[in-house]
């Protein structure tokens, strides 16, 4: 399917929308210029009345003045009031559609994109978008409906001025567009790369704006970003000089119609094959009708725009997901033991499993940690288990039952993650320990945080738990992060919990707090931990240690420290 007969599919829904609107702006059309030809019939008849002292009936004219006038202004608002309408709703819905097709991409499929590229996509491809509908789908409609009548209209008087008047509408609004579309091809697509490279270039520079600073990097960042605005300008230009020139060639066909009609007009006039207030009206309507082709250069531009915007959302929504759901899931098991049977994964891109031959059985309540070098395959276990990814072979069983054969939400329901990273929203802290579990009321989650040992930081905090947070708000450490993000997990109540070093990074008194607060969040939960830290491998049923993916050993923490080289992961022999 082409990329047009894509974006006309989705924009379905809103057909009725759009038809209204094509109709208003046609009606719009046509009352303008029905308001130019009659009025110059009508002056030209009361001058030809006047000056033969004959009688004519100008209450029918001047009543069709009237109501194309009114038509007019009444059509022109209403036209903008639907246009603007159905295209925000469209930019909604589109909005929706393309999240929508985020959703199943993300973390696996998305890793390959930056973020700053990604809301490009969101934010300026799908505004682009709303150009087809106003700028592209109505004018070409209407201009066509319109354009035939205008000719049709001529025909009944004049059949020559007809075809005059058919020629040049077809050059100017059919030729004259294809003229510039292929002008307008290259820096059409240069306008939207440029635009999304200096958006990225962008927030880039905002993000890592200490980073830059501190490796002295600022002044060369601010001359790429100068260097994409130079640009950015430059593909302007080049785009304004086509519009510009496409605008005066649409000027000048139109005037090449009157002057035409005039021309040859005038000896059909002498030969009384047409009256003088014909004339004038099919001269002005000749003029007139050149409005209808008027935004066609423009519009067929645009196409090209909005093309290479639709094609980049096309090409992020078209990836295959790197999980597929299974046509009709399973019904959750009622019991949370873990097995994981003969595991073996292999990144699409990557020389070497980052998992092979994993084994492990979990039953409800176990605990066990898991330690590896970095780039052991630690991090790939859990993705696996929160079915971010598939196994290349063997198989994770929740309850008895494959995750394959399982609804990927299903999953994630039963799973609570504390990781090192814990993305706070920018809205207060009761939102962002409510998106574990929305209908929790402030009595629960001040329970959740008093066991995460963070509630009484926050009842330090002037607002409480209605203090916003994130980019926004408050400061909040990573320590306090990982506090919350314990809350979170304790409100979410799932038996399964997975914990990628969650107190890496912090002081020792810290550690010993959030050590104290994940042992109550472990209690009766099957848990995976990720550590390197003895105290916490300490208190787990079995370590795994994990060595290019393959389990190496395995055994209690007082069975392991024997092993020099497990103390060594450990950082214990320096
Ligand atoms: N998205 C990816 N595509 C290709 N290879 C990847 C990807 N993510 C990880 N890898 C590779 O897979 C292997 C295991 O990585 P993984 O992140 O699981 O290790 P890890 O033990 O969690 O490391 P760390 O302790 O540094 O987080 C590594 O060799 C890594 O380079």
């Amino acid at each position: 399917m082409t990329d047009f007969m894509r974006l006309w599919q989705l924009f379905r829904p809103y057909r009725g929308l759009i038809i209204t609107g094509f109709i208003i702006a046609l009606i719009t059309l046509v009352a303008n210029v029905t308001l130019l030809a009659i009025s110059a019939w009508f002056i030209t008849a009361m001058a030809v009345a006047g000056s033969t002292g004959s009688a004519m009936n100008y209450f029918t004219p001047a009543g069709i003045i009237r109501a194309s006038a009114i038509a007019r202004t009444g059509g022109r608002y209403l036209e903008r009031l639907i246009t603007h309408d159905a295209t925000l709703r469209q930019l909604a819905a589109l909005r929706v559609w393309f999240y929508q097709q985020l959703e199943p991409l993300a973390p696996a499929r998305l890793q390959a994109f930056h973020s700053g590229d990604l809301l490009s996509r969101i934010r300026a491809d799908v505004d682009a978008l709303d150009q087809f509908y106003v700028r592209v789908l109505i004018p070409t409609a209407v201009a066509f409906i319109a354009g035939i009548g205008f000719v049709l209209f001529t025909a009944w008087y004049q059949i020559q001025l007809a075809l005059v008047l058919a020629l040049l509408l077809i050059s100017g609004g059919v030729l004259l567009p294809m003229f510039t579309r292929r002008l307008a091809i290259i820096p059409g697509q240069r306008l939207v790369t440029t635009e999304a490279a200096l958006r990225q270039a962008t927030i880039d520079g905002t993000q890592g704006l200490a980073e830059l600073l501190v490796c002295g990097a600022a002044d060369t960042h601010a001359a790429y970003l100068n260097q994409l605005s130079q640009q950015l300008i430059a593909d302007q230009r080049r785009y304004s000089r086509i519009h510009g020139i496409t605008h005066g060639g649409v000027s000048l066909h139109a005037h090449l119609a009157l002057w035409a009609v005039l021309w040859l007009g005038l000896p059909m006039l002498q030969n009384g094959q047409i009256l003088p207030p014909q004339l004038a009206m099919l001269a002005l309507l000749a003029l007139g009708s050149f409005e209808a082709i008027a935004p066609l250069p423009s519009a067929f531009a645009q196409l090209e725009t909005t093309r290479a915007a639709a094609r980049r959302l096309f090409s992020l929504a078209d990836l295959a997901p790197a999980v597929i759901e299974p046509t009709t899931p399973a019904p959750l098991p009622a019991t949370v033991s873990l097995q994981i049977q003969q595991l073996y994964f292999h990144y699409p891109d990557a020389d070497q499993p980052a998992l092979a031959d994993v084994n492990l059985t979990l039953s409800p309540g176990q605990h066990v940690a898991i330690v590896g070098a970095t780039g052991s395959g630690k991090t790939s276990l859990f993705n696996l288990l929160l079915k971010f990814w598939s196994p290349t072979s063997g198989a994770i069983l929740l309850g008895g039952q494959s995750l394959a054969e399982l609804a990927s939400e299903s999953v994630r329901q039963q799973i609570a993650l504390v990781s090192q990273q814990t993305y706070l929203f920018n809205t207060t802290i009761a939102e962002n320990l409510r998106l574990a579990a929305p209908n929790a009321t402030l009595a629960e989650l001040e329970d959740a945080c008093k066991i995460a040992q963070i509630h009484d930081w926050i009842a330090t905090l002037p607002d409480g738990y209605a203090t916003w947070v994130g980019e926004t708000g408050v400061r909040v450490s990573g320590g306090q992060a990982r506090r919350i993000a314990i809350a979170r997990a304790l409100l979410k109540n799932a038996p399964l919990l997975l914990l990628d070093e969650p107190t890496e990074g912090l002081d020792a008194e810290t550690e010993r707090a959030l050590m104290l607060a994940l042992q109550q969040l472990m209690r009766g939960r099957t848990t995976i931990l990720i550590t390197h830290r003895p105290v916490a491998l300490a208190a787990m049923d079995e370590v795994l240690v994990l060595e290019h993916g393959r389990i190496k050993t395995r055994g209690t923490h007082a069975e392991l420290v024997r092993d020099v080289n497990y103390t060594r992961l450990l950082g214990l022999n320096d």
